[in-house]
């Protein structure tokens, strides 16, 4: 069974639509990433899938159930990571985590978590004294205190430094070692493309594309650009296949030592494709 199937899922605002048709597969255990511009209809979506709003329209499966539907023991299952979740501030960290894991059938361990996210050295300090970052974190004990099979992560990782976001990065992991399946929405290109599994862009309510992040809008496919230093002019060219162009410059003696190849980012390749539907 895949943990989430959805067709034709449309959602309508005063008669706009924000979600105007999407279906989506996500396997089990999958990292699956929702990429796509302010407004583009991702929390919308995910909100659906959480059974945190209704739908105008579609079939939608989460955990085999209809999130419209579901009760408590589906719940269970789902661990949430919202954007600017309200902690309540008062409590110490280990608090918050042990009160949140005594709504779960089967928790991790509070101080297992804690360790987990990275803040055993703030396990008691009260949440109003932490960091944006550590109360993100917080945030992400709390998604996942509940060992959750399925774990929804909304721009999880806004507001953390350099090194919080690697650590989170190989927790995001081994959560997903782990057998968790995770759909992670994020701003951040980087963040999907060192994670996700798959891939898809989200555009005017609608996916414009889906795949791997290496495969994504035929980027794999695309020309690569090679560039050297010839009569110390730079010079490039855009070819499909590069092996004879540098076996070529190989033999004539081109200085090499300034060679590039490069194919489109995934940067370059999601702004055409959110580009080409403005
Ligand atoms: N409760 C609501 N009532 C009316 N319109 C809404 C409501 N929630 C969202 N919308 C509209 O639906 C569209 C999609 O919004 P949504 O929040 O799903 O986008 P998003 O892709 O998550 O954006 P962001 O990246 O900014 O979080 C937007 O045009 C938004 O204005």
């Amino acid at each position: 069974m895949e943990a989430i199937e959805v067709t034709g899922l449309r959602k309508t605002y005063n008669g706009r639509d924000a979600v105007a048709g999407i279906d989506l597969v996500v396997a089990r255990g999958e990292i699956f990433s929702l990429l796509g511009p302010n407004g583009a209809g991702k929390t919308t979506t995910v909100e659906i899938l959480e059974g945190h709003r209704r739908r105008t329209a579609g079939d939608v499966r989460v955990l085999g159930e209809d999130p419209g539907k579901a009760g408590s023991a589906w719940r269970s299952r789902i661990g949430i990571v919202l954007q600017d979740a309200d902690d309540a501030a008062d409590l110490t960290v280990h608090e918050t985590v042990r009160h949140i894991a005594g709504f779960y059938p089967s928790p991790r361990k509070p101080d297992e978590v804690i360790e987990l996210v990275g803040l055993t050295a703030k396990r008691n300090d009260k949440i109003r004294t932490l960091s944006g970052g550590q109360r993100r974190r917080v945030d992400v004990a709390l998604g996942i205190v509940g060992s959750p099979e399925l774990l929804f992560l909304d721009e999880p990782t806004t507001g953390f430094d350099p090194e919080a976001r690697r650590q989170f990065w190989e927790l995001i992991r081994t959560l997903a070692g782990d057998g968790t399946t995770i759909v992670l929405t994020t701003h951040y290109l980087d963040e999907a493309e060192a994670l996700a599994d798959r891939l898809a862009v989200v555009a005017d309510g609608r996916i414009v594309a889906e795949g791997t992040p290496a495969t994504l809008g035929g980027r794999a496919a695309s020309e690569a650009r090679v560039s050297w230093t010839e009569d110390g002019l730079v010079r490039s060219e855009q070819v499909a296949d590069p092996s004879d162009l540098i076996r070529h410059l190989v033999t004539s003696g081109a200085d090499l030592t300034t060679l590039t190849i490069t194919r489109p980012t995934l940067e370059d390749t999601y702004l055409d494709l959110i580009g080409a539907t403005r």
